[in-house]
């Protein structure tokens, strides 16, 4: 008896475009049982894995790093392992794979369209990206990688349309219609959109698409394309780990000084924190010039200690210079805490 190929769909789309958001409603969807989930992320320490609510099924966390870097490896080697499981009876109806917001997907599309394994136990089932619709226009301008997605997807999401004015949510659709002439263009408020829609869009084709897309593919077939992939320069991921309960204003107020001030320096921020006299967890995302409202998580998840993280995605802004500056904030908040006691 020959198995069904296991259809494998990759969620992409730059920094903070809302990924997660999206991979959460999805998952929710009875469509969706029996989903295998491979995130991957940028930095020494991700947050992902802790933030994608699952009901079932089994959530992967590729090793930090890039995927686009490490692709050749660490995702055959989970693919692999997930076959095998699928081999051993059990139910994995689909993978999503999602990537850092910085990767390159050409490298991940040329491994799943021609490495042998997924040739025989997977089909490429499409690739969704999704584009900011108040950051997204800012990035095609600057971040290659970003071009690159939304030109290989073969459906694009507009998101946080909601946060757009009407006027720059269509000129930035137009400017994907050409980018990307064969993707329809969806929108999703808050991840909002149906399995459906986003499902059964592959087997990935060069067809009809602008013609840097076959020689990106192209040029990922040599081996010495393994080891050439070199993110923009200055970008650098970092995350800060605080052992005792942080002080939310004077936090609050640093972050939002921050993305004021260096917004276009900031790619990303997103932070998972123990604030004094919260019992549950609370989650910061900061995206460019964005810091989009907390959210309090239902509860710490299991096995993980409860310090705080904040992780950062950074250009031309060294960690000395972030850490020093949220320390002396934190510094005088906790001080004005004393003070107001006494
Ligand atoms: N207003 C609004 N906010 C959204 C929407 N979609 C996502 N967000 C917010 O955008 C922020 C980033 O969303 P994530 O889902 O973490 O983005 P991501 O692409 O997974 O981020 P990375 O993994 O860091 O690249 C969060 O605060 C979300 O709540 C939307 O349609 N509208």
């Amino acid at each position: 008896m020959t198995r069904r190929k296991i259809p494998v769909t990759v969620l992409t789309g730059f920094l903070g475009a809302g990924k997660t958001t999206l991979l959460n409603r999805l998952l929710k969807h009875p469509a969706m049982t029996g989903t295998a989930v491979l995130i991957n992320e940028f930095g020494e320490v991700g947050l992902d894995h802790l933030l994608v609510e699952r009901l079932d099924g089994d959530t992967v966390l590729l090793q930090a790093g890039c995927i686009c870097c490490t692709v050749r490896g660490d995702l055959v080697r989970a693919l692999g392992d997930l076959a095998q499981r699928a081999e051993a009876g059990q139910e994995i109806r689909r993978v999503v794979i999602e990537t850092t917001g910085l990767a390159d997907p050409a490298p991940i599309l040329q491994t799943l369209i021609s490495h042998p394994l997924m040739l025989t136990a997977y089909a490429l089932d499409g690739v969704v990206t999704l584009v900011d619709a108040v950051a997204g226009d800012a990035t095609l301008d600057t971040e290659a990688e970003a071009v690159k997605q939304a030109a290989m997807a073969d459906r694009l999401v507009l998101t946080k349309t909601d946060l757009a004015t009407r006027e720059a949510a269509a000129a930035l659709e137009g400017r994907l219609r050409i980018l990307n002439p064969v993707a329809p263009v969806l929108r999703a408020m808050a991840g909002d959109v149906a399995p459906e829609a986003l499902l059964g869009a592959g087997p990935f084709s060069t067809e009809g698409r602008i013609p840097a897309v076959a020689a990106w593919l192209a040029a990922e077939e040599t081996e010495a394309a393994a080891h050439a992939h070199r993110h923009a320069d200055g970008i650098e991921a970092f995350a800060l780990v605080f052992d005792d309960p942080l002080p939310w204003d004077g936090l609050a107020t640093w972050l939002e000084m921050l993305t004021v001030t260096r917004g276009d320096s900031l790619l990303r921020v997103k932070g998972l924190l123990n604030i004094a006299g919260e019992a549950r967890p609370v989650v910061v995302h900061g995206v460019q010039r964005s810091f989009h409202p907390p959210a309090r998580l239902a509860g710490w998840p299991l096995d993980h200690d409860r310090r705080s993280r904040i992780v950062f995605v950074t250009r031309n802004l060294p960690r000395g210079i972030v850490e020093d500056g949220l320390n002396a904030f934190l510094d005088a908040a906790r001080q004005t805490g004393i003070l107001k006691r006494g």
